[in-house]
């Protein structure tokens, strides 16, 4: 049916029937790309009828929906200008796993982070005010989205403001993970209305056999309504100062329209609760939604990943921090709704109360360890690079000045690949470089992972140990024992030096291989980056003529710009200084070769340059 239609216009004139024969081409067509592609299954399996029946009782070109986070947004992307490109879907020049604005006109706002919808809806909804624009505005917001301080940021000012825009809460009980949280429980105990429910066959069976049952059972039925508003979570958000309807079937096209009709016309902010099963449609997905949320490229009729072996710095993490937590009674973890991402799950199954998942909330994660830490515990933040940049202050405010020894384990540091710029954590040496206090430190390897989350243990001030997503590789130069603020020096003979920082040491060994039977070359895995071991850095460059550093971080703060300043500093500045590193500029999505080929830093542009910069050198 769906190659028949326009869309999205056709939508509004297909029968309800029709429309669930729609739906389930949708969801086909979405399982066929994910299993291909891998995305996040789970979450836009879980919203179809939903995309359908927004897109009937709305004009996505007029009026705006924005999809908190955007990853549930598939059927959104193929019901509107983007079927024929759906199976280009997070792959390098093909389309985004999230909302862009620059990728459709039918995208109202960037996303890729939790739990800005709301925030981001108000200020369309009041720039309709201020431009004269007359459009509705439509948040749809995740039941994990919403454990975001962010979200009741929204909320609170939007309840203030008291302007008429819908906010659609879907709520599937689950985050990555089962959701957590006191809002989470109170949605779902509400929800379930179990309570509601016996007490209700309570009363009833009671008045029936009481003298005057039925005028009773009458008045009864008349406090229903009253007594039911007790119950269901429309009081939460009643008391914010918007209009509740729900909990309804988010899967039932006839019960949404209804919905979204009654919501159109309230005066005011409203807010629907829709109520939907993470992963509908395809079983493995039903039955998994956790693994399911974002997965890589599957077997469709077992659902069992097409794997990619290899062990990750992320096992290793999870591994080592089992081993120390055993060795030190003080260790805890911490994680902002990322167990499974962070390598937490064993940690969590093995000390349950050692193990906090405080739900999307970087801020207080972070606030949260550093009243465990100047207490007397050893809390490790495991968080990826790019959401902790939510926490910027907390880390500025409430762990490094007060100098409390809280290690951050930042995890996807670099390029991540088909998330994309919302994604890579391209900002966080230089994000953290500038705090007084902080310890930073690149492990290259599994066996620098280790050692450096040992030596964390021992450092009592702000520890920040950054890895990749991809993983561990083994490489051929003789074991060194990581020694604090010392790096480790391969070679340091030569005019040329290569410094390579953390886990872009694939790259920088190739180069650096490449180049040693030709070119006299040095080459430093540095290890740390704060402190930085100045003495050592400055005493090896003095004889260099191109110093070549090698970083996957932005180089605007990195670490590049760093040992340049110190080499300026010290006059004893090379002829030629390389900084190899992000470029000033988002990246997009794709392949992490593609992406490290597009931002200068694989090693056959390293080496080239290298080469053609030497040459210059009389
Ligand atoms: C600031 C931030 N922290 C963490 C994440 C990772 N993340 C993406 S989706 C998600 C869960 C969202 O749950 P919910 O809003 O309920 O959407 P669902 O997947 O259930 O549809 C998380 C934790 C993120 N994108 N942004
Ligand atoms: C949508 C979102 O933000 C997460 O699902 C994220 O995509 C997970 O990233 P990893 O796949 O690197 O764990
Ligand atoms: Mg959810």
């Amino acid at each position: 049916m769906i190659e028949k239609l326009k869309l999205p216009e056709d939508i509004k004139k297909l029968k309800y029937e029709e429309l669930e024969v729609l739906a389930k081409e949708i969801r086909d067509i979405i399982i066929k790309t994910c299993a291909k592609n891998g995305g996040h299954l789970a979450p836009s399996l879980g919203v179809v009828e939903l995309t359908i029946s927004l897109l009937k009782n709305f004009n996505p070109l007029i009026d705006r929906i924005i999809w908190d986070v955007g990853h549930q947004s598939y059927a959104y992307k193929i019901l509107t200008d983007r079927k024929d490109r759906f199976h280009t879907l997070r792959q390098f020049k093909g389309i985004s796993g999230f909302n862009k604005p620059a990728e459709s006109k039918y995208d109202a706002f960037g996303v890729g982070h939790t739990s800005t919808s709301v925030s981001a809806a108000l200020g369309l909804r009041v720039a309709n005010d201020i431009l004269n624009l007359n459009r509705k505005i439509v948040a749809v917001i995740g039941d994990g989205a919403l454990t975001a301080g962010l979200a009741f940021e929204g909320l609170n000012n939007l309840g203030h403001l008291d302007k008429d825009m819908i906010v659609i809460l879907n709520d599937n009980e689950m985050s990555i993970s089962k959701n957590v949280g006191a809002i989470s429980s109170y949605l779902s105990r509400a929800m379930t209305g179990e309570f509601y429910t016996h007490f209700r066959k309570d009363v009833q069976s009671i008045l029936e056999h009481a003298p005057l049952g039925d005028k009773l059972l009458k008045m009864a039925k008349k406090f229903e309504e009253g007594l039911k508003g007790f119950f269901t979570p429309g009081i939460l958000f009643e008391e914010l100062g918007l209009k509740y309807i729900g909990p309804i079937d988010g899967h039932n096209l006839k019960e949404l329209d209804k919905a979204l009709h009654n919501a159109k016309i309230q005066d005011g902010p409203t807010l629907i609760h829709v109520i939907t099963k993470k992963g509908k449609g395809y079983k493995p997905a039903e039955e998994n939604p956790e693994k399911f949320h974002g997965i890589s490229s599957f077997d469709i009729k077992t659902g069992k990943p097409i794997k990619f072996s290899g062990k990750t710095f992320t096992e290793v993490f999870g591994e080592k921090i089992i081993e120390m937590a055993e060795k030190h009674k003080n260790i805890v973890a911490i994680t902002a709704a990322m167990k499974p991402g962070t390598g937490l799950t064993k940690f969590a199954e093995k000390f349950p109360d050692r193990f906090f998942d405080v739900g999307i909330a970087e801020q207080h994660a972070v606030t949260f360890a550093a009243g465990l830490a100047i207490s007397g515990c050893k809390p490790y933040v495991a968080i990826y690079s790019t959401f902790l940049q939510r926490a910027y202050d907390q880390i500025i405010h409430d762990v490094a000045l007060q100098n409390l020894p809280v290690t951050f384990c930042i995890d996807r540091g670099g390029l991540v690949g088909a998330d994309g710029p919302t994604h890579h954590g391209a900002f966080d040496i230089s994000y953290l470089r500038t705090i007084p206090n902080i310890h930073i430190m690149l492990p290259k390897d599994e066996v620098e992972l280790k050692e450096m989350l040992e030596l964390s243990y021992q450092i009592d001030a702000p520890v920040a140990i950054r890895y990749s997503r991809g993983n561990v590789k083994e490489y051929e130069y003789p074991y060194e024992k990581v020694e604090p603020f010392k790096p480790q020096i391969i070679n340091e003979k030569g005019e040329i030096l290569l410094i390579s920082a953390g886990h872009i040491f694939d790259e920088a060994s190739k180069v650096y291989e490449e180049l040693k039977a030709d070119y006299n070359i040095g080459f430093i895995n540095l290890r740390f980056v704060k402190p930085l071991n100045k003495d050592i850095i400055l005493e090896i460059c003095k004889r260099k003529k191109l110093v070549a550093v090698v970083e996957e971080n932005a180089k605007f703060g990195g670490v590049g710009e760093y040992i340049l300043s110190i080499l300026a500093e010290n006059n004893l500045l090379p002829n030629k200084f390389l900084s190899f590193g992000l470029p000033d500029k988002f990246i997009e999505h794709g392949s992490i070769n593609d992406l490290r080929k597009i931002a200068g830093i694989e090693s056959e542009t390293i080496k080239n340059k290298i080469i053609s910069e030497w040459q210059k050198i009389d």
